[in-house]
């Protein structure tokens, strides 16, 4: 099978337990609940997104015959020394659409641990080493495990306090960004403090200005 990539770059793993971790991020192009345009924002199911999806056509994106091809470009965009902590993130648009056991093979071999970012609207594939779901309202949430649940608060019709008997190791609050992100930031922090379960999990590369 091939594979449709917006964007292949080298940074650090910017939100959740895995941050500040170099990381090689895979961005696959398309969602299934946004078709990532301004136009649809509003109809769409997840109308929070602050994510370029849309095509191949971003820095070491493209189409890719198959996954060792794409493996060994995301082995060629691993910029750290050697093969030791080499680390893959795959996101999107929602990963879950196109990665599959081939790819997930294909990049083991390249001696990568993998993660991946999901809507958990698929169930995920065994062989990912870090899962990470982030349940967006309205969707139909079907993977309810993994190695970290990030959600992205406020949702009014999610309750964080509901989701701690899910099978997950860790549990972050990400503050939605966006108009409201100064007051959505000070109501995560109020809520981890009052739920200490519950992390605060921010964008930092935003705050520094990486990709
Ligand atoms: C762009 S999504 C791609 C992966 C997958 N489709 C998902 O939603 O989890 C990557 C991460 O960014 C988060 N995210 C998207 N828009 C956001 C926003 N406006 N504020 C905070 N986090 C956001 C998502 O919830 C997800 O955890
Ligand atoms: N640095 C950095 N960290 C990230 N963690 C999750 C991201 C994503 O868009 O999935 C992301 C991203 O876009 N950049
Ligand atoms: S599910 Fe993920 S990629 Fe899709 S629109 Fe929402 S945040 Fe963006
Ligand atoms: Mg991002």
């Amino acid at each position: 099978m091939s594979y449709a990539v917006k964007e292949l770059f080298h940074t650090l793993q910017g939100e959740g337990g895995q941050s500040g971790r170099a990381a090689v991020f895979c961005r696959f192009a398309g969602c299934n609940l946004w078709t990532g345009r301004e136009a649809d924002r509003e109809q769409a199911i997840c109308q929070f997104c602050d994510t370029d999806f849309i095509g191949t056509d971003g820095p070491g994106g493209g189409r890719f015959a198959d996954a060792r091809i794409l493996a060994r470009a995301i082995a060629d965009t691993w910029a750290g020394s050697g093969r030791d902590q080499r680390f893959v993130v795959f996101t999107g648009g929602e990963p879950l659409l196109q990665l599959d056991a081939a790819l997930l093979d294909a990049v083991h071999e390249e001696g990568f641990t993998i993660a991946v970012e999901s809507n958990g609207t698929m169930p995920a594939p065994d062989g990912i080493d870090w899962l990470c779901i982030s349940p967006k309202a309205g969707s139909q949430w079907v993977q309810k495990g993994g190695q970290e649940l990030k959600l992205v608060f406020p949702q009014p019709e999610f309750d964080p306090a509901d989701m701690l008997t899910l099978d997950f190791e860790q549990f972050w609050l990400q503050p939605m960004d966006g108009p409201d992100r100064v007051a959505n930031t000070a109501a995560a922090v109020r809520y981890c403090l009052e739920h200490p379960r519950w992390r605060l999990s921010l964008q930092t590369h935003k705050l520094i200005g990486i990709p």
